[in-house]
């Protein structure tokens, strides 16, 4: 299995954020984490990247256990992630922030490119064309030269994701991707996710509470609730699931 995680809890205190959580990811698909505000979503996300750390079960990617891996060797390893609320810097070009998403994985150190030697000055060609081409596929090359904190907020998202994409990963991770988005630029970014599966050949994890678009893309939904995985299967499946429909109901309720 590509990517797997088996009988994972991870609690805060006395909370159970997630409970024997298993989820298995193949290669290559676009696979949806859903369900009710609190449900545990991004503390799963959280956990693969290895910014908690779950009380049991394990996480294995191509084979590796992630759970040995710092969150740095977990981006070399080829898992990437974007972020709930844009953790990009906003006094930075667009350019800049993408190339500050190879860090993890340049050679050249401080040393090197002070003095801007050779090596380093082939590399940052190199991450100056990797930038321009993932700009260019996400249709928004002409802001490349832009300060981040003036662009829309949709923008800046895609900015995030584009950012993640410098490490060429295989699994992307996705923290509610399309929020604060216009339907416009979720369509574009829907099918932008359809061609990093279908010509990057990049598996897309998101977690996302736009159901048109969730329903519409992905290959294999999971539903969590309360941290228990309630159900998983085809889009037409969850959307007739009736433990899912009682989940989002149960929420509604709640807010009525
Ligand atoms: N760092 C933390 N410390 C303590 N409790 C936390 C922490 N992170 C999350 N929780 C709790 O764990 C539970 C799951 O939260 P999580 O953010 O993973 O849910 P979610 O499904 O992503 O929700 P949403 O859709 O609202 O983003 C919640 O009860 C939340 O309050």
């Amino acid at each position: 299995m590509f990517f797997e995680m088996k009988a994972v809890t991870v609690q805060f205190g006395g909370l159970t954020a997630v409970n024997n959580l298993d989820l298995s990811v193949e290669d290559k698909q676009i696979f949806s984490l859903i369900g009710p505000n609190g449900a545990g979503k991004t503390t799963v996300l959280n956990t693969i990247s290895r910014f908690y750390q779950p009380i049991r079960g394990q996480i294995v990617f191509e084979g590796k256990n992630i759970l040995a891996l710092k969150p740095h060797q977990v981006i070399r390893a080829g898992i990437a992630r974007s972020f709930q609320n844009v953790e990009l810097f906003a006094n930075m070009t667009v350019l800049d922030n993408l190339r500050t998403g190879l860090h993890p994985l340049l050679k050249s150190g401080v040393f090197s490119s002070s003095l801007r030697l050779p090596g380093f000055v082939k590399e940052e060609k190199e991450v100056l064309k990797k930038a321009e081409e993932i700009l260019e596929v996400l249709e928004i090359r002409d802001i490349a030269q832009e300060v981040v904190k003036n662009l829309p907020f949709g923008l800046q998202k895609m900015v995030d994701i584009a950012r993640a994409l410098m490490v060429k990963p295989k699994l992307l991770l996705l923290d509610e991707p399309v929020a604060g988005m216009n339907p416009a630029e979720t369509e574009r970014l829907g099918e932008f996710f359809r061609k990093l599966r279908d010509e990057w050949g990049v598996t897309v994890f998101m977690i996302e509470h736009d159901m048109s678009l969730v329903m519409e893309i992905s290959d294999r939904i999971a539903v969590l609730d309360f941290g228990m995985k309630i159900a998983e299967g085809l889009p037409t499946e969850i959307q007739t699931h009736p433990a899912v429909i009682e989940a989002y109901l149960g929420e509604r309720d709640e807010s009525a």
